[in-house]
């Protein structure tokens, strides 16, 4: 029987989280959806539509009025709005109408340009989230943040839109490189230390059976951590005030991210940016030393790094501060008051932000000890 989680916008019931271990109850869900009048785009990257492209289109053949599939090149730097314009020239010649419907599979990359994709198209079209990495079960296909960035500025353009359905087959994590892994451990990290003090202690307890992708444990960490974005997304869905708190990490971590080209994942932008919150938290008095060091080499374990190389400060600074998080001049900054507490904080100086960086700044002297 498979698990599920119902999640509210504006407190009305929206959309399910379905948890499975395949992909065999995919139709059933689209078919409560009225899919059997649609024509449906599978909307996917190049590597997942190498592993499981055919799998799913076979699944829905024969079904719907017609099923057709979108594979754009895999990778962050197609996150943009040329790869939004080939996917609506595509729906343009297929002929989707307004009552079609889009299934974004694949990772964040996928689920946030085909959200954008379906909240544009027509002003306006259903789609199903099908999230085949941890981050997008965990965070990216809950909570209806879709987009783009643009001008390598992250999630620049972009629109809330809420899934239709989030379907997830949790047996595809087996198939993830271990780098995109532990990237979206990350942010199961970030989940815990923002709102779960108790969850975090189960990371613990539990990180052997994670890195071994045990079945049963990342079938609880991940239904752990949706519950969390749910709690999160349900009372504030278009981030007016607390929603902010799941940035933690992400004001430096972003800067990082474009800093660096996006050779670095997501994920692991958003380790760093956590180092570097949790160090501005500890030094403005909110943090214990003893918790910053626990937060910091809580990372290590799962191959996510604490430090990084070849970056200039001031780049980094400038860049924190062209990130959408500014307001009234002052940026939106993340810090924890505790394990499991995070609180929004408007005061962080530059001299703060930058003690920070050079706080991840690896160093010669670091490789040496
Ligand atoms: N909307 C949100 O709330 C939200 C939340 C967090 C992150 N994000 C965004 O998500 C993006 C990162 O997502 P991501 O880390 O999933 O990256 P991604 O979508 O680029 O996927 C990473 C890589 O894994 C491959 N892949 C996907 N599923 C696979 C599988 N099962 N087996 C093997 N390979 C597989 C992909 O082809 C890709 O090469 C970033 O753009 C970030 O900004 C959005
Ligand atoms: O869902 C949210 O809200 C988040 O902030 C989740 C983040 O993990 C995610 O990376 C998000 O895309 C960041 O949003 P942004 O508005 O800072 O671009
Ligand atoms: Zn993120």
């Amino acid at each position: 029987m498979a698990q599920r989680l119902p999640v509210l916008y504006n407190k009305k019931p929206c959309y399910d989280i379905v948890f499975q271990q395949s992909f065999d109850g995919l139709w059933e869900e689209l078919q409560e959806l009225g899919a059997s009048e649609k024509k449906l785009c599978i909307v996917t990257d190049s590597r997942v539509d190498e592993l499981y492209g055919a799998q799913v289109a076979e699944l829905l053949e024969g079904k719907c009025c017609k099923i057709v599939k979108y594979a754009f090149p895999a990778g962050e730097e197609n996150k943009n709005l040329e790869t939004v314009k080939d996917v609506y020239r595509y729906l343009i010649e297929e002929g989707f109408d307004r009552k079609d419907m889009l299934l974004a599979l694949g990772g964040g990359v996928t689920g946030d340009l085909t959200g954008f994709v379906a909240a544009t198209y027509l002003r306006g079209i259903d789609f199903v989230q099908i999230p085949t990495t941890l981050l997008a079960q965990v965070d990216s296909s809950i909570g209806g943040k879709t987009g783009v960035d643009f001008d390598s500025y992250k999630n620049m353009v972009g629109a809330f839109k809420m899934p239709r359905l989030v379907y997830m087959n949790l047996s595809v994590l087996k198939t993830l490189e271990e780098r995109q892994f532990y990237s979206g451990f990350a942010e199961v990290m970030k989940s815990a230390l923002i709102k779960d003090a108790l969850f975090y202690e189960w990371l613990i307890e539990n990180m052997y059976e994670i890195c071994e992708r045990e079945p049963a444990t990342l079938e609880e960490m991940v239904i752990r951590t949706c519950s969390i974005k749910k709690m999160v997304v349900e009372k504030d869905p278009t981030e007016q005030g607390d929603r902010a708190l799941l940035n933690l990490g992400h004001t430096i971590g972003h800067a990082i991210e474009k800093a660096k080209n996006f050779e670095l994942y997501h994920g692991e932008c958003v380790a760093l940016g956590t180092v570097a919150a949790a160090y501005i938290s500890w030094k403005k008095e909110m943090l214990s030393m003893e918790e910053f060091y626990e937060i910091r080499d809580m990372f290590v374990p799962f191959y996510l790094p604490i430090s990084v190389d070849d970056i200039d400060p001031q780049e980094i600074l400038k860049l924190t501060k062209s990130d959408k998080k500014m307001e009234a001049g002052k940026i939106k900054f993340i810090l924890l008051k505790k394990i499991g507490k995070a609180v929004i904080d408007r005061t962080v100086t530059d001299d703060e932000i930058l003690a920070a960086i050079e706080e991840i700044n690896f160093s010669e002297e670091d490789a040496h000890e």
